[in-house]
């Protein structure tokens, strides 16, 4: 199991402070959507030349033009780069297609996939390196997670890696845990934290164990 920060509220240069004070208990960073939005591939690139020993994923949430986007993370630095469950098939073998030549990874975000279990079966036969469940902020607010569709799709996937995302925190991580995910994504359970340093070690413990 691999734990990823997700930083999405912050610039470049406070994204690389926060990196610099968790980076011993973190396997992957993300360029949050909203940074991308806010400071465009310039933030992978300044995150990958600062922390080169770290895998950086660029949340671009892609929804077209897929092959073209990969590549261009791909030429920032990006070790991953996110698509969405909802784009055409076209644009995910596309994506998986130009990460395969560059080297990189596709990870499938399902926020929105009304039928989850089919959807994840298609996607997985499509060669996708991760499928993430995923709780956006939006629906966060109104007291949902995704900790049930981490089972329905551990039940149907059969070749990618498995991914949870959204509202993970300390006191809810042990419930993700047991459901052994290969990527576990958190944001705010971290970011949010008075000590970011202690919680981002205290999960790398937990999931360590798990
Ligand atoms: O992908 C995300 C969200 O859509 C905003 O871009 C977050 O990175 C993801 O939800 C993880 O962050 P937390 O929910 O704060 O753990």
């Amino acid at each position: 199991m691999e734990l990823q920060l997700a930083l999405d509220l912050v610039n470049i240069p406070q994204a690389i402070e926060l990196v610099k004070e968790v980076e011993d208990h973190i396997d992957i960073v993300e360029i949050g959507t909203p940074v991308v939005i806010n400071e465009g591939l310039h933030a992978v690139k300044a995150v990958k030349e600062a922390f080169p020993n770290l895998k950086v994923l660029a949340d671009l949430k892609i929804m077209d033009a897929a092959g073209y986007e990969v590549m261009k993370a791909a030429e920032a630095g990006a070790d991953i780069v996110t698509i969405l469950g909802t784009a055409e098939d076209m644009s995910i073998k596309g994506a998986v297609e130009e990460a395969k030549k560059q080297g990189k990874k596709i990870l499938v975000d399902m926020i929105a996939v009304k039928d989850l279990a089919g959807r994840a079966k298609e996607v997985d036969a499509m060669g996708v390196d991760y499928i993430c469940v995923h709780t956006g902020y939006d629906l966060q607010a109104v007291g949902k997670n995704s900790f049930e569709d981490l089972q329905t799709i551990k039940g149907v996937v059969k070749n990618a890696k498995t991914a949870i995302a959204g509202g993970i925190k300390l006191d809810t991580l042990p419930e993700v845990i047991k459901v052994q995910p290969d990527l576990v994504i958190v944001g705010g359970g971290i970011t949010g934290q008075a000590d970011k340093k202690a919680a981002a070690a205290k999960m790398q413990q937990m999931i360590n164990q798990g």
